[in-house]
């Protein structure tokens, strides 16, 4: 009976990152999927870009659609003003047991919520069962089919407001073209494109999407 990849990463945390220390696991993961094996976390270069969103935005509620092992759910915490919280949905029972467990190894269990749902079926509960009033962050990491079709469902849930930022992974590879085109082709955004490495591969290029919203409330 073999463990899985997320497995093996966990162990890898556990035994090598400094317990309660959000920079440590970071360090960890990033270490273990350069030496050991790779991961599709955000990884450092993407990781920078969203550390710079939130340290600017400063949010207080965040959306992260696609936890995988928690490793931007933590990068996005370790910068939340005490109050302010994230949300990470992942809809893989195997990737959502590993999140708990890293985002418990980093201290972050107050601030992160990890849900085991499927993306499109938490977006209309996200008012009356989880609280929330608007979303200052959302952050795409998930099935990249599913990108266009929740953010969709958040407008139509009124969730965003003037200035709520939505980032997208992986517009290059694996690539979400109609999403890019819609979030593009929209009144109610001003997106930015920025062209990044692959996580952990320094001869491939992904690309990441900044959308800042501006429509109406
Ligand atoms: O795999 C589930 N989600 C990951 C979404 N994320 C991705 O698919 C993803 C993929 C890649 C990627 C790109 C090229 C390549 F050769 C291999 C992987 C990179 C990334 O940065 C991602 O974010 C999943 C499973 C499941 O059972 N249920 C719900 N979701
Ligand atoms: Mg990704």
């Amino acid at each position: 009976k073999g463990t899985t990849r997320e497995q093996r990463a966990l162990k890898y945390l556990k035994e090598h990152a400094r317990e309660g220390d959000p920079d440590s696991v970071l360090e960890t993961f990033d270490e273990f999927c350069r030496t050991q094996e790779w991961a599709m976390n955000a990884a450092e270069e993407k990781g920078d870009i969203l550390d710079e969103i939130v340290r600017e935005l400063r949010p207080t509620t965040c959306l992260e659609l696609g936890t995988y092992c928690g490793y931007s759910a933590v990068r996005i915490a370790r910068q939340l003003s005490p109050s302010a919280r994230l949300i990470t949905v992942e809809v893989n029972p195997d990737y959502a047991a590993v999140a708990r467990e890293v985002v418990k190894l980093a201290g972050l269990q107050d601030k992160i919520e990890v849900i085991n749902v499927d993306s499109g079926d938490v977006i209309r509960e996200l008012k009356d069962k989880y609280d929330v009033t608007k979303l200052d962050l959302v952050f795409l990491d998930h099935w990249k089919y599913l990108y266009i079709r929740d953010i969709k469902l958040i407008e139509e849930e009124k969730l965003l407001k003037k200035g709520s930022v939505v980032f997208a992974d992986n517009v290059i590879i694996p690539g979400a073209p109609g999403y890019l085109e819609y979030i593009r082709g929209s009144k109610n955004y001003n997106s930015t494109f920025y062209s990044v490495h692959f996580e952990y591969m320094d001869d491939m290029k992904d690309g990441v999407e900044k959308s800042v919203y501006i429509g109406d409330e």
